[in-house]
């Protein structure tokens, strides 16, 4: 069987393209992870999840060995540092150096932990910005070199207007964006527009020895030299929010294009969305946020969340409601114990699944298909496209079986006061109980063919009890 084509929607041109790969065997992905200094909050953990989904299908399409994924950690910043002085200033007995690094390794472990929940595969290389200063060095001297960059103050900075395709990404002039943008204007710059390359560093903060003094990396420095390291200087696919394609991603463009001349830095940009509060992006800094720990503290199985994620494509912004949530656990508890008779069949994932997420990963679509292949009855290929999309992770008893054997005797009261009310014409004990069972998390569908009763997202059996 052929592979449908990849076609991918891409921010540079601005169309949805054919993806051809540089190298069929060795198709090389970058997204940019997180500043490590607090839980991922939700929105943090949509990329992870949107460039999951890609990596996945890349591995279906080409091969598991022919994908490399990089995602890093950006260890060295402001926040980390605060974090860590907050904690001096409480007591702790260790150095701030010390402080920083327990920081940094204790939420790189919660990240793990929470996107694992989230059935997000491991990328092939995680760097950290620490393991790659030198690397960040050599760039800004070879951008110094080549007139692309200035030292001033101890502080080394990019000159913008060398780079003639600045603002190409996002479609904006300098001029515009000089108008449009916050630029922190300092006596150092030669430009409003320029930007920090390498910048000084207090004595007991972290730094390291340069030709320009003591000092450390800014942030879009660390993934030019982290994906020129690890990917070379043109790869395929660069990922990330939206929140980032100016200035980080129109940054990393001009560092990489303008010391790399000779790679065309990434083919194809991929901007997801934003998960928004009431309208608004969700971010640390309005504080309009929940981790994903949140959810799953409240019993929110990872899956579930991860469901809700595909039901919505990633180019459009989206809400977290807990309606959402519901819906999502009810559709998965269902597909759970589909799938548990099918257990021995081997299969491969659906082919229509693989083309819905091939037309720029159409994962509303590819959930449409599996609620076909439910309906069809189709076990074994519904439990293989399932787990290729990065669900039924957990065994299928856990899920699937145990509330519903405690439900059945409810659905045959319900079912029973149901016809007595039809008789009587009071439905009042009908209402009653339906009102107790959704406040305990239930779900209740009546149908003439008779009652189903399914345990949903927050579903609580102590709420059952006494009815
Ligand atoms: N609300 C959101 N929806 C989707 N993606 C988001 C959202 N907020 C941040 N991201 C993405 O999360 C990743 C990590 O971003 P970053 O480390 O800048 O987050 P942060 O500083 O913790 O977040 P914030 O934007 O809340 O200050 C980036 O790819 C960014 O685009
Ligand atoms: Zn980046």
């Amino acid at each position: 069987m052929t592979e449908p084509a990849i076609r991918l929607h891409n921010s540079k041109t601005r169309r949805k393209e054919a993806f051809t790969p540089i190298d069929a065997e060795n198709i090389r992905l970058y997204l940019c992870g997180p500043t490590v200094y607090d839980r991922a909050h939700l929105g943090n953990a949509r990329p992870v999840v949107v460039i999951d989904v890609l990596y996945r299908l890349l591995r279906e399409v080409y091969g598991p060995e022919c994908v490399t994924y990089v995602r890093n950690f950006t260890d060295v910043d402001d926040k980390i540092n605060a974090s860590a002085q907050a904690r001096k200033e409480a007591g702790a007995i260790e150095t701030l150096e010390e402080l920083i690094r327990q920081r940094t390794e204790e939420t790189i472990g919660w990240y793990h932990a929470d996107m694992d929940a989230l059935g997000a595969l491991r990328p092939t290389h995680e760097p950290r910005a620490t393991d790659f200063i030198g690397a960040m060095i050599a760039m800004i001297e070879d951008l110094i070199a080549k007139g692309h960059a200035y030292e001033k103050e101890g502080h080394v900075l990019f000159r913008v207007r060398s780079y003639k395709d600045y603002g190409a990404l996002s479609g904006r002039s300098v001029d515009d964006m000089i108008a449009g943008a916050r630029v922190e204007v300092a006596p150092f710059k030669e430009d409003p527009m320029d930007f920090v390359l390498w910048k000084p560093s207090d004595a007991d903060l972290p730094g390291w020895e340069s030709p320009w003094g003591r000092g450390r990396p800014g942030w879009h420095i660390e993934c030019s030299a982290m994906s020129y390291e690890l990917l070379g200087a043109s790869f395929d696919i660069h990922a990330g929010g939206i929140d980032l394609q100016f200035p980080h991603h129109e940054n990393e463009i001009a560092q990489s294009c303008c010391a790399h001349p000779e790679g065309g830095f990434a083919n194809v940009w991929l901007h997801n969305e934003m998960l928004q509060v009431e309208g608004k992006k969700m971010s640390k800094s309005l504080g309009n946020f929940f981790t994903v720990r949140d959810l799953l503290d409240q019993g929110i199985p990872g899956e579930v969340i991860r469901f809700v994620f595909l039901q919505t494509h990633y180019g459009k912004p989206m809400d977290w409601t807990a309606e959402k949530a519901r819906q999502a656990e009810v559709t998965l508890r269902k597909w759970y114990r589909i799938a548990e008779q099918g257990l021995d069949g081997v299969s491969e994932p659906y082919i229509a699944v693989i083309s819905a997420l091939s037309d720029d990963l159409n994962t509303a679509e590819a959930i449409a298909q599996c609620h076909q292949l439910a309906h069809a009855d189709d076990i074994s290929t519904l439990r293989a496209t399932l787990q290729f999309l990065g669900l039924m992770g957990r065994s299928v008893p856990e899920w699937a079986s145990a509330p519903e054997a405690d439900l059945s005797g409810l659905a045959t009261k319900l079912a029973a006061l149901r016809t007595t009310a039809m008789e009587t014409k009071d439905f009042a004990p009908v209402d009653a109980m339906k009102t107790a069972l959704l406040a305990a998390g239930v779900e209740v569908r009546m149908s003439k063919a008779g009652v189903e009763l399914l345990p949903g997202a927050g579903f609580d059996a102590a709420k059952l009890e006494g009815l």
